[in-house]
C-alpha cells in the first residue's frame, strides 16, 4: 500500500473505534480481515498511525479544526510529526486510495496556531472529565506530565540476579538481537531498549537470556516499586495480588531466593502463568496460593508476614504510554469502582502484617484519588499502622543499590510517586506502612 492509503485506512479505522467505541485492537483486527490484500507490513504500518493517533487525539484534532479521524490524521502529521502543508498535501492529494484533498478551512486552521490558546485536557491529550484529578496531583505542571505520558514508552527488562549479572544479561542480549541496550541511571538492573512507532518491537521472549530466566519485561517503575517494598532474605512475604507475578519475581530476587512468599490473587486466571514464569526465573522459595471455592487459602497468615504487598487493582493512568486507547475508554464510574476495590484489598492486607512488619501499596496510576487518599482512609481506620517516611524509603533504595533517585521521584505526603516525565518510567505510586501495635 502506499503511505497515502495507509493514512485512508487508519482513518477508516480512528472512526470506527469512535462511533461504535471499540478497543482499537478490535477495530484494526477487523479493518486487517475485511482487507485481505494488505500485507503484515501495511497493517503494522497502520497500528502504529492509529496508535500514534490515539497518544495524542486532542492535539491532533484541534490543530486541524475537527474531531473525526481525518482532522486527527491531519494534526498528527502537521503537530506531531512535522510535516508542512505541501507536504500534506502531498498525502491528501484525493488521489485513488488517498484522502480527500485539504479543504481551505483546514489550511487556516492549520495556519492559526489554535493548539496555543486551547485548554489543558487538549493540549495534554486527556479526557476532558479526569480534568480536575489531574490538575489535584500535577497543579499547573499538568500538560507537560501528561505529554510525556502521551509519548511511546522503552521496552523495559530487569536482569534477574537470580540467574545473571547486569552486566553478562546486558552481553548476552546484545548477542541475540544485535542491539545494546541502554542503562538507565536508577536502575543497575534496568536494561532499556527505546522504541519508536515504525519500528518494529525485538521479540524479546525468543531470545537466549529470556529463555534461560536471565531477564523479565518489567517497567522501570514496576521495578522500582518493587524495590522499595524492602524484601530481604529470610522473610515471610505476603504478595496478595500477585496477578501473572511480575513483582513475586522481583520480590523473589530481592530475597536472593531466601525466606518464603506466598503468592496469592483473587483471581485464579490471573494467577495461573506464575508457575511457568516461576520456573523459567529459577525462583524456589514462592508457594502459590490459589484461592478456592468456600475456603480461605490464606488465613494462617494472620499477623505473621514481615511485608505484604499489595500490588493494588487500578486504572492504570500510568500506563497509558503503553496503552493509549485505554486513556479515551476509562470512565468516571470505573475510578469509583477502583477506589472501592483498593479500600477492600488494603482492609484485608492489614490483617497480616506482623507488628513490627510492613505493607507496602503500590498502583499504576498517578491519581491522588487512588493513592494518598487511600492511603489516608487506611491509616484513619488503622491507627495501628504508621507511614514510613517517603524520603527514608528512597535512602534505603539508594544505599542498598549504590544508585541514585534524587528529584526523579516525587515525594508525596504518604508515599512516592514516578512519572514519565520526572523518572522515565510509568507511572507508579508506592507507600510503605509499618505495623507499631
Ligand atoms: C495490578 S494487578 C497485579 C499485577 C501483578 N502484581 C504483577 O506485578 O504482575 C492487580 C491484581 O489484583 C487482583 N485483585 C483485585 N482484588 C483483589 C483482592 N480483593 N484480593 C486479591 N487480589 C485482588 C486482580 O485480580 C489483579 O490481578
Amino acid at each position: 500500500m502506499i503511505p497515502a492509503a495507509r493514512i485512508s485506512a487508519a482513518i477508516e479505522v480512528l472512526d470506527d473505534i469512535a462511533t461504535r467505541r471499540r478497543p482499537a485492537p478490535d477495530a484494526l483486527k477487523d479493518w486487517g480481515l475485511a482487507h485481505r490484500f494488505a500485507g503484515s507490513k501495511d497493517r503494522r504500518a497502520i497500528g502504529d498511525l492509529v496508535f500514534d493517533a490515539l497518544r495524542h487525539k486532542n492535539s491532533s484534532a484541534a490543530v486541524a479544526g475537527g474531531d473525526d479521524g481525518r482532522s486527527v490524521m491531519i494534526g498528527l502529521f502537521f503537530h506531531h510529526r512535522g510535516l508542512d502543508i505541501a507536504g500534506l498535501e502531498k498525502l491528501f492529494s484525493g488521489d485513488r486510495f488517498a484522502p480527500e484533498p485539504l479543504t481551505d478551512d483546514e489550511r487556516a486552521t492549520l495556519a492559526s496556531d489554535a493548539l496555543s490558546s486551547a485548554p489543558d485536557y487538549i493540549r495534554g491529550d486527556y479526557p476532558e472529565w479526569i480534568s480536575p484529578n489531574l490538575a489535584r496531583v500535577f497543579g499547573d505542571n499538568v500538560v507537560a506530565e501528561m505529554q510525556a505520558l502521551a509519548n511511546p514508552a522503552p521496552l523495559d527488562l530487569r536482569v534477574n540476579t537470580l540467574k545473571a549479572e547486569a552486566d553478562h544479561a546486558a552481553s548476552e542480549l546484545t548477542a541475540a538481537i544485535g542491539r545494546a541496550p541502554e542503562r538507565p541511571a536508577l536502575s543497575t538492573l534496568c536494561l532499556r531498549l527505546p522504541l519508536e512507532p515504525g519500528t518494529a518491537e525485538p521479540h524479546i521472549a525468543s531470545t537466549e537470556p529470556f529463555l534461560k530466566g536471565q531477564i523479565e519485561i518489567q517497567d522501570l517503575g514496576s521495578q522500582l516499586a518493587a524495590e522499595f517494598a524492602g524484601a530481604r532474605p529470610g522473610m515471610q512475604v505476603l504478595d496478595l495480588c500477585a496477578g501473572g507475578g511480575g513483582k513475586t519475581l522481583s520480590l523473589a530476587a530481592a530475597m536472593q531466593n531466601h525466606g518464603q512468599i506466598f503468592a496469592h490473587d483473587s483471581d485464579r486466571r490471573r494467577l495461573a502463568p506464575i508457575h511457568d514464569r516461576l520456573t523459567r526465573a529459577g525462583v524456589r522459595n514462592v508457594q502459590v496460593r490459589t484461592p478456592r471455592p468456600n475456603s480461605d487459602v490464606l488465613d494462617d497468615l494472620e499477623n505473621r508476614m514481615d511485608l505484604v504487598l499489595v500490588d493494588a487493582p487500578c486504572t492504570g493512568t500510568g500506563t497509558w504510554r503503553r496503552n493509549p486507547d485505554a486513556k479515551w475508554r476509562i470512565r468516571p464510574g470505573s475510578l469509583a469502582e477502583r477506589n472501592k476495590d483498593q479500600a477492600i484489598v488494603l482492609a484485608s492486607a492489614g490483617r497480616y502484617v506482623k507488628v513490627g512488619g510492613r505493607l507496602a501499596y503500590i498502583t499504576c496510576s498517578v491519581l491522588d484519588e487512588e493513592n494518598t487518599d487511600q492511603i489516608d482512609a487506611f491509616l484513619a481506620a488503622n491507627p495501628g499502622f504508621s507511614v514510613v517516611p517517603p524520603q527514608a524509603v528512597v535512602e534505603a533504595y539508594e544505599q542498598e543499590s549504590m544508585n541514585i533517585l534524587g528529584p526523579a521521584v516525587r515525594l508525596m505526603s504518604n508515599g512516592l510517586l514516578m512519572t514519565p516525565l520526572n523518572s522515565g518510567t510509568d507511572g507508579f505510586f508506592v507507600s510503605v506502612l509499618t505495623r507499631n501495635s
